[in-house]
């Protein structure tokens, strides 16, 4: 299976773009896992907050997937879109795309992760998602 594909997604926009520095590699000169976890955590919170019409707080990570390496100079974009919606919680689905080489073009699928936030009130008590308006 390729995750190497033509463009980034047409039909919705990034939620997050960022370009990772020097200071985000790991000893093998790739982007830490970690930092990518904390991007995608950033991202995800974004639909949820939106959702949740308030603060909430990450309660799991319920699948993380790193499919290929992120270098240092990829852009580097977060589509991130609320999967399902519970009583106090929210479940965000993330996609992560490096758009890598701007002299010759390519854009690579390179992580995938599913999250879920809880609505929290200002005490960081949970509380309820309010209907759609
Ligand atoms: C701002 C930040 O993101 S900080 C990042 C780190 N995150 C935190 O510090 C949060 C620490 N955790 C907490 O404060 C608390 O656990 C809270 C407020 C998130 C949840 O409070 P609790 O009373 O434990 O919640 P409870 O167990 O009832 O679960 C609340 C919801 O989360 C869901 N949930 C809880 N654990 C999980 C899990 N492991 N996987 C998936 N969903 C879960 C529940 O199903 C429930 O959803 P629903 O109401 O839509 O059915």
């Amino acid at each position: 299976m390729t995750d190497h594909i033509a463009a980034l997604p047409t039909d919705r926009d990034p939620v997050l773009r960022v370009m990772p520095m020097p200071a985000d590699l790991n000893p093998q000169g790739d982007v830490f896992g970690g930092w990518i976890m904390a991007q995608v955590d950033i991202a995800g919170a974004i639909p949820a907050m939106r959702r949740a019409r308030g603060r909430v707080a990450t309660v799991a990570v319920n699948s993380f997937q790193f499919k290929q390496p992120i270098s240092v100079g990829d852009l580097v974009s977060f589509y991130a879109e609320v999967a399902s919606v519970g009583r106090t919680s929210v479940v965000v689905d993330v996609e992560v795309y490096a758009e890598r080489h701007p002299e010759n073009p390519i854009v690579v699928k390179v992580t995938e992760a599913r999250l879920t936030y809880v609505a929290v009130g200002q005490e960081g008590v949970k509380r309820e998602i309010p209907p759609q308006p």
